[in-house]
């Protein structure tokens, strides 16, 4: 510590580093420091917050592991129902999703955010004036389970929002995954120590989401990628959902670098074949591709059918052998 610096000064510090490494880490994927570098900030860290107690709030990175709270999880109503996508499988489906859209809102090849569709567990991010304060799974669409002890192990998740001009009040939805690569060594790992054995990518985000104990979920190797947005209050978002995107990878959550903006149904069937063709190469397991219009005015005008949105689609892929053992 620099002979001027306060106790409090540096604990800011450190945060401040340690923070803007997990940004560079998890958000950015463009590691800033060693590993070895981030492990000597947090442990001076998590000393100088031993010697400071009364210095230790919730968004430091030190509390992302708490302990084993109650025996169950408590429900969480999503006062925005959490969407479930209606599928296609062929492209002539694909094709008449996009028709219905251009013809219901009389134009021509309309614009699409189009994304890979993560084989996760979708979750629910709430955060008041910048700072993590619940987080469900999505349950049956209407109530979830509070996993939110769980989802703070997660380095992926901010615990406090970065930049300028979030709302007061802002939901964030999102999938919890597994890295492939990540999944395999825990696997090698679980076989050589005697631990518990995943058995697959998605299965292993599910159960390590719903551990009782945030101790063991915050040893599994767990992702975050943001998708949509729920609640929002205090602050307007911008007209289309990829620049709704763009702000929340600024405020500090992971949005895929896969995504993008098409037009029209030539758009999204290229869409689809292109992630198609690199899927055995991308790190993560997906089931297909998601395609949503863009701007949040036709979205309206379109509306929904029963829960899923007429505005949007899943465009699946063929089943897949599972990634084993
Ligand atoms: C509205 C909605 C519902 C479920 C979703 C699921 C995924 C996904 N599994 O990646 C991506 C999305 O953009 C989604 N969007």
């Amino acid at each position: 510590m620099a002979k001027t610096q306060t106790p409090a000064d540096r604990i800011a510090e450190l945060r401040q580093r340690i923070d803007d490494a997990n940004y560079r880490y998890y958000v950015l994927d463009d590691p800033a420091i060693p590993d070895a570098e981030f492990d000597r900030l947090l442990r001076e860290l998590q000393s100088l917050e031993a010697e400071h107690p009364d210095l230790v709030t919730p968004d430091s990175p030190t509390q992302r592991v708490g302990i084993a709270p109650s025996g169950t999880f408590a429900e969480v109503r999503h006062a925005i129902p959490m969407l479930s996508l209606g599928n296609a499988f062929t492209d002539e489906e694909v094709a008449d999703f996009e028709r219905r859209i251009e013809e219901k809102l009389g134009r021509r090849a309309p614009k699409f955010s189009v994304e890979p569709k993560l084989d996760g567990l979708a979750i629910s991010l709430r955060y008041e004036n910048g700072r993590f304060v619940q987080g469900a799974t999505r349950g049956d669409g209407a109530t979830g389970e509070d996993v939110t002890a769980n989802l703070r192990t997660i380095k992926a998740i901010p615990l406090q929002l970065r930049g300028t001009g979030w709302p007061a009040v802002l939901e964030v939805r999102g999938e919890v995954y597994m890295p492939l690569e990540a999944f395999r060594k825990y696997n090698e790992r679980a076989v050589k120590e005697g631990g518990k054995v995943l058995a697959n990518p998605r299965n292993g985000a599910a159960g390590s989401l719903r551990q009782l104990d945030p101790r063991i979920t915050a040893q599994r190797p767990l992702a975050f990628y943001a998708y949509a947005v729920g609640i929002v209050e205090g602050a307007e978002l911008p007209p289309t959902h990829s620049q709704t995107l763009a702000k929340l990878r600024e405020w500090g959550f992971p949005v895929s670098a896969l995504n993008d903006v098409v037009a029209g149904a030539e758009g999204l069937l290229g869409y689809y074949s292109g992630i198609g063709k690199r899927r055995e190469s991308l790190p993560f397991d997906i089931d297909g591709v998601v395609y949503k219009l863009d701007d949040y005015e036709g979205q309206r005008e379109m509306g929904f059918v029963s829960r899923a949105p007429r505005w949007a689609i899943a465009h699946k892929f063929p089943a897949q052998e599972q990634s084993t053992v």
